[in-house]
């Protein structure tokens, strides 16, 4: 690092930082948020929610275990979220360019380097951090030699961008799922290959009526949800159906959208390993893995719905259920990639749910 060449952070209310150059040596904008995980950047920086985002990590070390080499399992990763980094650009305190773990294959500095994608060391990120906690997360930018214009990712159809266009299949279980891909992580194909199932991965805007499916999956994926037009409608007429339908994160805001409800964007977003939920209607709590900046307003719902989960720090929406029918969702990640995995059992209830369908239904 001691050669590194000096680039600027910028935020959009004027804040400007110096830092030294790692990874790609170019400029970039985007939104600026921040997670508070302490391990996962591998995982992280490959999950397609993070699209068009400038990543500020709050853990003071990153870097000193490396990356990890690829490994596929039924042609997909075994190890990433999906097949390349996400993030737009990347802020830590302390680069460390000295990797040392037993499946590291290369260096942050150098992966960052294959995708182009820029980082800034040298940062008190914690610092950065309570700005952006007391004005709200913020546009900014990683400058090298030339400037670039300040970017609002959530204007643009990030989703498109990310999802694949063509249909995959996984599995040859006995569970039909058909999993509409608006960025989705690899943990969630990989927890659904655990549980007996034959997987259709469709784009965002494929129409799946015509699919003869048993359960109906909404990934999670990047950008303001109410871009996700085209999912939306074919999703209202799903909810038309009895067949179970469960939603993770963007899929959870879509659900609600497509029910009648709203979405609002939150003042900075939740994105850790170590965010509290409550389930509804219990003092039951679980740690979460969560990565958003927007929320379902559970106001706003139809009588036939309600909150399935809560956030015990702010109170807003985690997830959603229809009162009748076999639909729900958590905002959270409970593929929770990286961990704590408390949360994976709703893949089973959705699972149960499908078997109950399927029996009732025949
Ligand atoms: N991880 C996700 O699916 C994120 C959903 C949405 N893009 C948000 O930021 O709230």
């Amino acid at each position: 690092m001691e050669n590194s060449k000096t680039v600027k952070l910028i935020l959009e209310d004027g804040t400007e930082i110096q830092g030294q150059s790692f990874g790609a040596f170019s400029s970039v904008a985007g939104e600026v948020v921040f997670s508070t995980a302490m391990t996962g950047y591998p995982e992280n920086l490959t999950d397609p929610s993070f699209a068009g985002q400038i990543l500020v990590l709050t853990y003071p070390i990153v870097g000193n275990y490396g990356v990890p080499g690829e490994d596929l399992y039924e042609s997909i990763s075994k190890i990433f979220e999906s097949d390349k980094i996400h993030i737009a650009g990347l802020v830590v305190n302390y680069y460390s360019d000295e990797h040392s773990h037993w499946n590291a294959a290369k260096s942050l500095g150098d992966w960052l380097k294959e995708y182009n994608i820029p980082g800034i060391a040298g940062v008190d990120t914690r610092m950065l951090t309570k700005i952006l906690r007391e004005k709200g997360a913020m546009l900014g930018k990683i400058v090298a030699e030339e400037d670039v214009p300040l970017h609002d990712p959530n204007q643009d159809n990030l989703v498109a961008q990310v999802s694949p266009p063509e249909v995959k299949h996984y599995g040859s279980g006995q569970h039909k799922i058909v999993l509409v891909d608006c960025g989705t992580k690899t943990n969630i194909i990989r927890c659904f290959l655990e549980r007996d199932v034959e997987l259709i991965r469709v784009p965002w805007d494929y129409d799946y009526s015509q699919i003869d499916y048993d359960g109906l999956f909404l990934s999670n994926g990047p950008g303001d949800p109410k871009m996700c037009d085209a999912t939306i409608k074919h999703l209202q007429n799903a909810l038309q159906q009895d067949k179970p339908i469960f939603g993770i994160c963007l899929g959870s805001q879509l659900m609600g959208l497509a029910a009648g409800g709203d979405t609002f964007k939150l003042k900075y977003g939740h994105r850790s390993h170590n965010q509290p939920v409550r389930l509804s209607g219990t003092q039951r709590s679980y740690i979460t893995s969560q990565n958003h900046g927007f929320a379902v307003d559970t106001a706003t719902l139809p009588a036939e719905w309600e909150m399935l989960f809560e956030n015990l720090n702010d109170g807003t929406c985690e997830g959603i259920k229809h009162k009748t029918k076999p639909f729900f969702s958590t905002q959270f990640h409970p593929e929770a990639a990286g961990g704590p995995q408390d949360t994976e059992f709703m893949f089973d209830d959705f699972i149960e749910a499908v078997k109950k369908y399927k029996a009732t239904s025949n």
